[in-house]
Order: C-alpha cells, then structure tokens, then sequence
C-alpha cells in the first residue's frame, strides 16, 4: 500500500532552550518536502515553547503515563503534553522498558491515554542482540506488537516503530534482508488483526538511521518511516534523512 513516509526526531533526555534554534531551522526546510510527515518528540520542557514558536511542526513528547492525572510523582499524563501543544507521543520506547521496566500491558495502556488525549502515539518493538542471536527476533518484537498495541488501534493515530536495542546509538544497521523480514512480519501480523486498516498502519525502523543509509532504509517494502535519535538533534543531519524519504518509493 503507497502511504505518506513520517520521519520522526526523538531527541531522548537532550535539549535545551537554546536548542529550538534547530527546530527553526528544520521548520523552515520541511515545507520543501511536502511528501513527507515530519516530527520531533522533544523533552517536555520544550514543548510549550516549540509548538508555540513552530506551528507548522508536529511537536511530541517521548512517554505519558497511563492515567490523565494523580499522585505521580515526577510523571506527565497524556492531556499535559496535548495541552502543552503536542500532537503525538512516543510510547514504549526501549529505553523505558528497560531502564522503568515497562511491560507491553504499560505501554498499551499509556497508547490508550494518548489516544484519548487525542495525541497520536508511535509505539516501539525490538529485540536485544542476545535475542537476535538465539534466534528469537522475530518472536520476541511480534509478541511485544501484540502485547503493546491496544485493539482500538488504528491507522488514524498509531505507527509501529521497530528499533532494534543492538542499533539504537550504535552505528551498526541490520541487513537490508533482516529489515525487510521484520517490517514484512509486522505488517503480516498487523492486517491479520486489523484487517485492510492493519494494511495502512505505518511502521517506521529506528536505530542508527541516518542521512548516508536512510536512502536504502526508506527504500525496503514495509518501512514508512524513521524513528531518529541522534541524527535528529541537528537539522543539518535530520534534513537530509526527511530529503531521503522524500525521494523514497511509496
Ligand atoms: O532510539 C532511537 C530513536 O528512538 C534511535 O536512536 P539512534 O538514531 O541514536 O540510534
């Protein structure tokens, strides 16, 4: 199915005031790409400030909590970042499972606040290496898909992101073949539960992306997008990645 490329910025815990500069100038550029979704999910420090300064850019946060709101400490709801002026979220992040030890119940429910906050929410899978290496790829990221991904789910307002942990910072890429096989399992397991609309949900590949491979990523059936860490704190290696799937097949 041919659907509109998102290359997404997650800038983790890294920015700070002076930093929107940057997002000034990749809201400046990204009206040259008009194929293409771009957003940047930012601390929830800078929210307020960039979708204020930048309302041409969807602006997002990297987590919520579950609940709207409550004794929490130190947590923000989903209704706090879209009352900030997100548009999205990031949930489930490997990261936060990791480091909060969120389990795929946790994520799911947090899509669910995101949803109901009216956010759109990109929701990550990906296996460890050591995962990789017994072989258990493939069954550990459709478990976390199915565990993560509420059945509200839709099109309308969920992307999948598959990141595997071994790549996330590392400089080190999957095979074209390994990313087409995942992207293509995800997609099958995907329109087997939500039919043709399972068909249009867009699963981005996040993990070392960047303005020298995303042309070969962008190019893999079943990858409609990038998740970007790194590569998404300067415009000057964030842009060429969004000028890559705008000339990537749909
Ligand atoms: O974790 C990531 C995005 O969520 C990927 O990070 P890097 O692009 O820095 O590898």
């Amino acid at each position: 199915m041919k659907m509109r490329k998102l290359i997404a910025g997650n800038w983790k815990m890294n920015g700070l005031i002076a930093q929107l500069d940057d997002v000034e100038e990749i809201a400046s550029k990204i009206a040259i790409y008009p194929e293409v979704d771009t957003a940047l999910c930012i601390p929830s420090t800078l929210i307020r400030p960039a979708a204020g300064r930048f309302p041409e850019m969807a602006i997002g946060g990297q987590d919520c909590h579950m609940a709207s709101s409550g004794a929490h400490t130190g947590c923000i709801s989903a209704i706090m970042l879209a009352d900030a002026g997100a548009r999205l979220t990031i949930v489930g992040h490997s990261e936060r499972r990791a480091a909060q030890g969120e389990s795929d119940a946790d994520v799911c429910a947090k899509a669910l606040a995101a949803r109901s906050a009216d956010l759109s929410a990109i929701v990550c899978v990906g296996e460890t290496e050591a995962e990789r290496d017994a072989g258990q790829a493939e069954a550990v990221v459709l478990g976390q898909l199915a565990g993560s991904l509420p059945d509200e789910a839709t099109s309308e307002w969920v992307s999948i992101a598959y990141e595997p942990v071994w790549a996330i910072g590392t400089g080190r890429i999957p095979s074209i073949e390994d990313v087409a096989a995942m992207h293509g399992a995800i997609r099958n397991a995907l329109t087997s539960r939500f039919g043709t609309d399972g068909a249009a949900i867009r699963i981005l590949y996040g993990g070392s992306m960047n303005g020298d491979n995303a042309k070969s990523l962008l190019a893999v059936a079943n990858v409609d997008g990038g998740l970007i860490g790194g590569a998404s704190l300067k415009a000057d290696k964030f842009l060429p990645i969004v000028e890559a799937a705008a000339s990537a097949p749909r």
